[in-house]
């Protein structure tokens, strides 16, 4: 017999006012895996976590947890009773508590009960010399942690994370998500953690569950997001993006890169040909020549330079293309800024090329 998933949500619905905030959303998530709610304000997430929660009702639908039902039409158990844990944004710990009692809060027998557990979990985040102080005494990372331990304490089965890392200074976040992250792997938590930040999302998801308007537009592993994304928001969200539009001849669409195979496309549809930054070759102009084509990159286009910036780790050139004015961004690692006006060639990398029809 097949173990059944941790999470499973079968076809949620949530309106409010008539209109679906949640809507058809299904997913599973497996023990020690980290799935990820991506996507931008107001499209679900936290209404969906809410639902899993069991702090809100979906108007229909289904969520079990170890293979059991915790929600259908009529069965609402009530969300101490569903072996899920939470860490929402405020992660608040009891003021009044010290660490070693906020810890143990959610344990049975309280802190004289589970010693040894506090004690493990503590050290496990570099926390025991805070053992007895008091969450006004430290710092936000430091309180960040112990809100962890807690909420993992009690071994819920699914731990719910609601942009559980915003409050916290942009270089404490890194180390902390990673600290983070191996302790649900160690505990082999399942995870879902809601998020508007794709890199957030990237760093820590075993699974990406990328949300518009309500619905699940796309879910698998990171990287199948960023190199098959379902479609142009899609691609969108994960970085800036180049698009050149062009029109479908015979499966094929025609641009000053080359054409472009567009199969199963209706002939005269208007298709989106989109690449990222990063993904853009340039060379430089020897008297009017540039690079042969190639298989993997096409044929060059001649492009100039608008502008050059120099963003830290890499550098940002925006060029126009000489043939149909086409406005291109490329990023390139390091100190790159030719001036403006320069003739430089450009080649899109083919086998980081998406095809979608024109939304
Ligand atoms: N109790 C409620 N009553 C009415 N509308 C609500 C309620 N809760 C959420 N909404 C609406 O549902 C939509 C989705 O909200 P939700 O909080 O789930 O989005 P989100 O993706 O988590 O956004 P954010 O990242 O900004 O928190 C929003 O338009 C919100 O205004």
């Amino acid at each position: 017999m097949t173990t059944p998933p941790r999470l499973e949500v079968q076809n949620l619905i949530r309106a409010f006012d008539g209109q679906r905030v949640v809507d058809r959303v299904v997913f599973a998530v497996e023990a020690g895996q980290v799935a990820c709610l991506l996507g931008p304000s107001g499209c679900g997430k936290s209404t969906t976590l809410r639902l899993v929660a069991g702090v809100d009702r979906p108007d229909s639908g289904q969520i079990f947890v170890d293979g059991k039902p915790v929600c259908d039409g009529k069965l609402h158990i009530p969300p101490e009773r569903r072996s899920v844990g939470l860490m929402f944004q405020d992660f608040a710990l009891f003021p009044h508590l010290s660490v070693s009692e906020n810890v143990a809060f959610g344990l049975k027998g309280g802190y004289s009960a589970n010693r040894a557990r506090v004690a493990e979990l503590l050290e496990r985040v570099r926390m025991s010399s805070h053992i007895d102080s008091y969450p006004h005494e430290l710092s936000g990372g430091e309180q960040q942690r112990v809100a962890l331990v807690r909420a993992l304490a009690p071994q819920p089965r699914v731990l719910l994370m609601d942009e559980p890392f915003s409050g916290l200074d942009e270089r404490l976040r890194d180390g902390i998500r990673d600290e983070t992250l191996a302790l649900l792997k160690e505990e082999g938590t399942a995870v879902l953690l809601v998020t508007h930040e794709p890199d957030e999302a990237m760093r820590m998801a075993d699974q990406i569950l990328l949300m518009r308007d309500g619905r699940i537009v796309q879910q698998g592993a990171p990287y199948n997001l960023y190199n098959a994304p379902a479609d142009r928001q899609a691609a969108a969200f994960f970085s800036d993006i180049n698009i050149l539009n062009g029109v479908v001849q015979g499966a094929l669409t025609e641009t000053p890169f080359g054409d472009f195979l567009t199969p199963g496309i209706p002939d005269g549809s208007e298709v989106e040909i989109v690449i990222r930054p990063q993904h853009l070759k340039i060379d430089f102009d020897r008297a009017g020549q540039g690079p042969a084509p190639t298989h993997e990159n096409g044929t060059a286009a001649l492009a100039r330079v608008v502008r050059a910036r120099y963003l830290g780790r890499e550098s940002l050139v925006e060029f126009t293309t000489d043939q149909g004015g086409i406005a291109l961004n490329a990023v390139v690692p390091g100190v790159f800024l030719p001036p403006a006006d320069t003739p430089m060639w450009l080649m899109l990398r083919r086998d980081r090329v998406f095809v979608f029809p024109k939304e």
